[in-house]
């Protein structure tokens, strides 16, 4: 290694140590510099000058006049590339392992070849399957209240139900929940309230369960309630830790919110001192910067240059650290674009490089339009690991409902972390028809059934999903979330005739069916 080579290492693993918050383990995977030589020589991009690529229109919805921003604008038909990139997909070639059991961290974020005793467990309380739990933790972030509201049409989502949400998905043993943004209010309406619902949030800490591990999921083995109205006792807590290794840091909460540039920054300063003087906490311990790996994404989304932006960040990144923020980067369109087609992994990586070299903690690596498939993913990965980085967070949009199965095929790489969204909520407005993130309903169910383990509580997220797209009169996107509300309600109607409360024959209340159930009962065979 030459001394730029030893430095950079240095300054890589420096950034992975000092943005960890104390014995962190394996959730800070995604910037850990692994194996293989670095390549520095980055590549400059190409200087673009600031096209007018992004009509701005106002628009009435819903009875409301809105300038819409340029991220949810349409391009014209005229600017869009004539290639046909735009079509073109990544060929699946590959034949992909099953997750392995052997990759278990350790706390202190090594891989452990042991094998844990499995150990059977119920997915949830209205499935009749169980699954071998191996230990393995992964990181759920739930981007709902953010990524997923930002772009909902008509009037804004009231401030109070956002807040009702981060405190059911609190209770349900979400702790790293994204609620809002420091961006344009104009543009995205849906964020405008971010400052508004910051100080109406639970304390950072006021969620922490005693010894330092997230709330029992109801697929561990039910244990009686402890005194203190917990699910677990001491005992049973010792079980599980002693067979499950989920890192004490994982309890903590997290609420990042997204800062685009310094103004951003600056409005979130501004609402942490007068919070203070009001006499609160910590409104957030996290920022989050974004970027994208392609110049006509960046021109849509940040209105600028790609350039332009990774040059404005550096002071932005520098200020939030040196206030206690921890900085998360996210790089978008990591799979293709939706206007200058498949990106160049090469292009990914050298973007989340500079990131990761200007101070961010990980990278969480978009695939914005969900055109990903395990071999496209896999090809991102590999150059990951080429240049030395571990990029072991993924979010997954699942337009083309293969978010999925490119996660479970990187999961035996060592993925630490999904960006997901309840119900599905969220969507691309580029690509027609174009459905949200991946459910984080979906991606518990799946990671539980596979034996890893999240700290979540399927039940009462499922439960919440449902809330909340009946709050919105929105279809629950989160097939997981259907299925397991229509064994619940068909479950609750069954034990209510049994004990005489409704006679035989006679639907609960009525019906019960609400709008997230709407066209369910087929497909769930309920
Ligand atoms: C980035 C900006 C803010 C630049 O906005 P801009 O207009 O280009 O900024 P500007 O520097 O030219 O300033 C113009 C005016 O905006 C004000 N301004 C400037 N900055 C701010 C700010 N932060 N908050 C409030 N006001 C701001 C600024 O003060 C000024 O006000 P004036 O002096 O004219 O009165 C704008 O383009 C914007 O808000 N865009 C929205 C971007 C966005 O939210 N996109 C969606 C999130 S990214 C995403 O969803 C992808 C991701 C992360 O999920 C990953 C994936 O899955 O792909």
């Amino acid at each position: 290694m030459d001394e730029e080579e030893v430095n950079m290492r240095g300054r890589l693993s420096q950034i992975t140590k000092t943005s960890f918050v104390p014995s962190s383990s394996s959730l800070s995977a995604s910037a850990r510099v692994r194996s293989g030589s670095l390549d520095h020589s980055f590549h400059s991009f190409p200087s673009s000058t600031h096209s007018p690529l992004i009509e701005v229109r106002t628009t009435r919805l819903n009875g409301q006049s809105r300038t819409p921003s340029p991220h949810f604008s349409p391009l014209l038909g005229t600017q869009l590339p004539k290639s046909d990139m735009m079509t073109k997909r990544f060929r699946s070639t590959g034949i992909y392992p099953s997750p392995s059991p052997e990759l278990i961290e350790r706390d202190d974020g090594s891989f452990n070849k042991k094998l844990l005793q499995a150990e059977e467990r119920l997915i949830s309380k209205e499935l009749k399957t169980k699954s071998e739990g191996k230990g393995r933790f992964i990181r759920i972030v739930e981007v709902s209240a953010r990524d997923g509201l930002q772009n909902l049409p008509g009037p804004p989502v009231p401030t109070e139900l956002k807040r009702e949400l981060v405190e059911r998905l609190l209770d349900a043993g979400v702790r790293n929940i994204e609620v809002g943004s420091f961006v344009r209010g104009d543009w995205i309406p849906q964020m405008a309230d971010t400052s508004k619902l910051l100080p109406t949030l639970p304390s950072l800490t006021g969620k922490s369960l005693p010894l330092g591990i997230p709330s029992p999921p109801s697929s561990r083995p039910q244990t009686p309630e402890s005194e203190n109205g917990s699910l677990i006792n001491e005992s049973s807590l010792k079980h599980i830790i002693d067979n499950t290794i989920i890192p004490s840091s994982a309890d903590q909460v997290h609420f990042p919110v997204l800062v685009p540039n310094m103004k951003g920054l600056e409005n979130l300063i501004k609402l942490q001192e007068q919070h203070t003087a009001n006499g609160g906490g910590k409104l957030t311990d996290e920022v989050a910067v974004f970027v994208s790996a392609t110049e006509a994404f960046s021109q849509a989304n940040n209105h600028a240059p790609l350039s332009k932006i990774l040059s404005s960040l550096p002071p932005v990144i520098d200020k939030a650290r040196s206030l206690g923020y921890r900085v998360r980067g996210y790089v978008s369109c990591v799979i293709t674009c939706p206007y200058s087609g498949p990106t160049p992994p090469q292009d990914v990586i050298d973007v989340a490089m500079k990131l990761l070299e200007m101070g961010c903690y990980e990278i969480s690596l978009g695939d914005t339009t969900g055109e990903g498939d395990p071999e496209s993913w896999r090809k991102v990965w590999r150059q990951c690991e080429g240049r030395g980085i571990d990029m072991s967070r993924v979010a997954c949009h699942d337009t083309f409902s293969l978010a999925l199965s490119s996660i479970i095929s990187l999961l035996p790489y060592g993925l630490t972390s999904i960006d997901s969204s309840l119900a599905g909520l969220g969507g691309c407005p580029y690509s027609p028809g174009a459905t949200g993130n991946v459910p984080t309903e979906d991606v518990v169910y799946t990671l539980h059934k596979l034996g890893y383990e999240t700290g979540i509580n399927l039940d009462k997220l499922v439960e919440t999903g449902n809330w909340l797209s009946s709050s919105l009169k929105l279809r629950n996107e989160s097939r997981v979330g259907r299925a397991i509300w229509a064994r619940r309600k068909s479950r609750e109607l069954k034990e209510n005739q049994s004990n005489g409360l409704i006679p035989k024959g006679e639907h609960q209340g009525g019906s019960n069916k609400d709008i997230s159930m709407q066209g369910q009962e087929t497909e769930d065979g309920m």
